[in-house]
């Protein structure tokens, strides 16, 4: 196994939805030992401690929550994410998934720097795929998706010199899309898959196919991991739990694809509120999935049976 240089951020962002919390998720992550965890797969651990983006003069809006402060957060972690990048493998511990304005802009001026295309994975219960002119919630977590496909609307953010072109988005466990975002997705060449196709096809089939588009195309791969992509039966430290989610081991299967294909470059840890949590248990659920994204196996040797 090739051993990476594994850069952990905290990004304690807690101002993309109302519900407070998702600030305590780094000290979740790293009280759930996730720099150990990796360290014991033979990686390099460095932690960077937490962003902190400057502090701004609020911006009064009707409807959008806390405009300014997601748009310093978003100017913040771009920049990390693209000094990370250039160091090794950045593992974002949030903070909720407004924190991707940052990492995913991030990611594209890297990817571009480094003149490869942006693939993003987005696993998650959610398309994430609003505007600040469409979002019903004013909530800027549901954005991120339309804010690095390069949808208009978002005054006041960085540029987004980069778009992600459609093609090269997977969105994988989706189950609660609102009318807009559908409207939006719908004739796009975004790759989708809800709940009714895992359910049909398994995970494993449509995950591949994307990635065989990734290697082909020898991209760079950004994931980023909702919390409630599982279900909240296994993690209910999330605000927007949706009954109906991936389960324990279809959550670890697509982690451990992902180290086996050896293409994901960074990945953001999203949505998990230690308010909410039982006992942990929803930390730990996530630092072991990212330890199977990182290489942990059950067996080191493929199974006999089905050789
Ligand atoms: N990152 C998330 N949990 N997003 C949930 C978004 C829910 C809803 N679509 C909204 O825009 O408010
Ligand atoms: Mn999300
Ligand atoms: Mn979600």
């Amino acid at each position: 196994m090739t051993t990476q240089n594994c850069i952990l951020i905290g990004a304690p962002m807690d101002c993309g939805k109302r519900r407070a919390g998702c600030l305590m998720g780094p000290d979740a992550y790293r009280t759930a030992d996730l720099a150990g965890a990796l360290q014991s797969l033979g990686h390099k651990v460095q932690d960077r401690g937490n962003v902190s983006p400057a502090p701004v003069d609020p911006i009064a809006h009707d409807r959008l929550y806390k405009l300014a402060e997601t748009i310093a957060w978003t100017e913040s972690l771009a920049d990390a994410c693209v000094a990370a990048l250039k160091d090794g493998f950045p593992i974002f511990m949030g903070g909720d998934h407004a924190l991707a304005l940052g990492t995913l802009l991030g990611a594209t001026r890297h990817a571009a720097a480094s003149d490869k295309p942006l693939f993003v994975l987005w696993l998650d219960a959610h398309t994430d795929y609003h505007t600040p002119q469409t979002t019903d919630s004013g909530n800027l977590h549901g954005t991120p998706m339309g804010y690095i496909a390069g949808r208009d609307g978002f005054d006041g953010f960085p540029a987004v010199e980069h778009p992600v072109p459609h093609d090269n988005i997977c969105m994988l466990g989706l189950r609660s899309v609102d009318p807009a975002e559908r409207a939006a997705l719908e004739g796009t060449d975004v790759t989708y898959i809800d709940m009714r196709a895992i359910d049909e096809h398994g995970i494993a089939g449509p995950l591949n196919t994307f990635l065989d588009k990734v290697r082909a195309a020898d991209g760079h791969l950004h994931v980023s991991l909702d919390v409630d992509f599982l279900d909240p039966s296994f993690a209910p430290a999330v605000g927007t739990t949706v009954p109906g989610g991936a389960t324990v081991r279809e959550a670890h299967l697509v982690m451990e694809m992902l180290h086996d294909s050896g293409l994901m470059t960074s990945l953001d840890l999203v949505e998990l509120n230690p308010f909410l949590d039982e006992r942990g248990r929803t930390a730990q659920l996530m630092v072991e999935l990212t330890a199977s994204a990182l290489g942990r196996r059950i067996f080191d040797r493929p199974t006999r049976a089905f050789s």
